[in-house]
């Protein structure tokens, strides 16, 4: 089984969603300024809705470690996307506080070593963009589990899954309909995803 994040969580209802389609974590942006940015109290609201089986991550981009651990210790995350440029002290940091720590690298960056739980290969950033999968290592190269994202969708994740094998599948933007979470593009994603071995 392919395990499959669905990210870019905003509206209180998206938990219900979650809830019906049961991917095997789930996120919300806290990086400023975007457009499914979530301040705290939408935050809580998600996480009170969602099923306690199902992990939230917060997503954050060069942002203050105290700023991100407040928001840790309000029990709202359990785990934490860093997005940016962080460096390995701030992976470590978060890792000390018993954090799982997905570090996101561009894939020209795929080989520069971290101690993350997970690194995640993106250059989209939750805005739909795919990059040439040929750029992903194979099996033997990968020091922890692999989640593959940008630009992922219904269309092309059994493809991307058979090219790549990535441990986990993560989408924002190819789970909306008009900007909006839709509960088909949610439940076909999860069953492509969770029928591969
Ligand atoms: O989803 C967002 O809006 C977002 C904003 C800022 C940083 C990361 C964001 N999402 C992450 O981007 C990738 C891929 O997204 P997409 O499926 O191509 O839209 C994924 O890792 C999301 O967690």
């Amino acid at each position: 089984m392919t395990k499959i994040k669905l990210c870019g969580n905003f509206r209180a209802e998206d938990a219900d969603l979650l809830n019906l389609v049961q991917p095997d974590m789930a996120g919300m942006i806290f990086v400023p300024n975007q457009r499914r940015t979530v301040n705290i109290q939408a935050a809580l609201a998600i996480r009170a809705r969602l099923d306690s089986n199902i992990p939230l991550f917060g997503v954050f981009k060069n942002q203050n470690i105290d700023d991100i651990l407040s928001i840790f210790e309000t029990d709202m995350i359990q785990g934490v996307q860093l997005h940016g440029d962080e460096s390995e002290l701030d992976v470590e940091l978060l890792q000390k506080k018993d954090i799982p720590v997905i570090k996101v690298r561009t894939p020209e960056q795929v080989l520069l070593p971290t101690s993350a739980n997970y690194l995640l290969l993106d250059e989209s950033a939750g805005s739909g963009k795919v990059f040439d999968w040929r750029m992903v290592p194979p099996k033997s190269f990968r020091q922890q589990p692999l989640i593959l994202a940008g630009g992922l969708t219904p269309a092309n994740l059994q493809a991307i899954i058979d090219q790549t094998h990535p441990d986990v599948v993560d989408i924002s933007s190819g789970d909306e309909t008009n900007g909006i979470k839709n509960l088909d593009k949610m439940r076909t994603l999860v069953q492509i995803a969770h029928k591969n071995v």
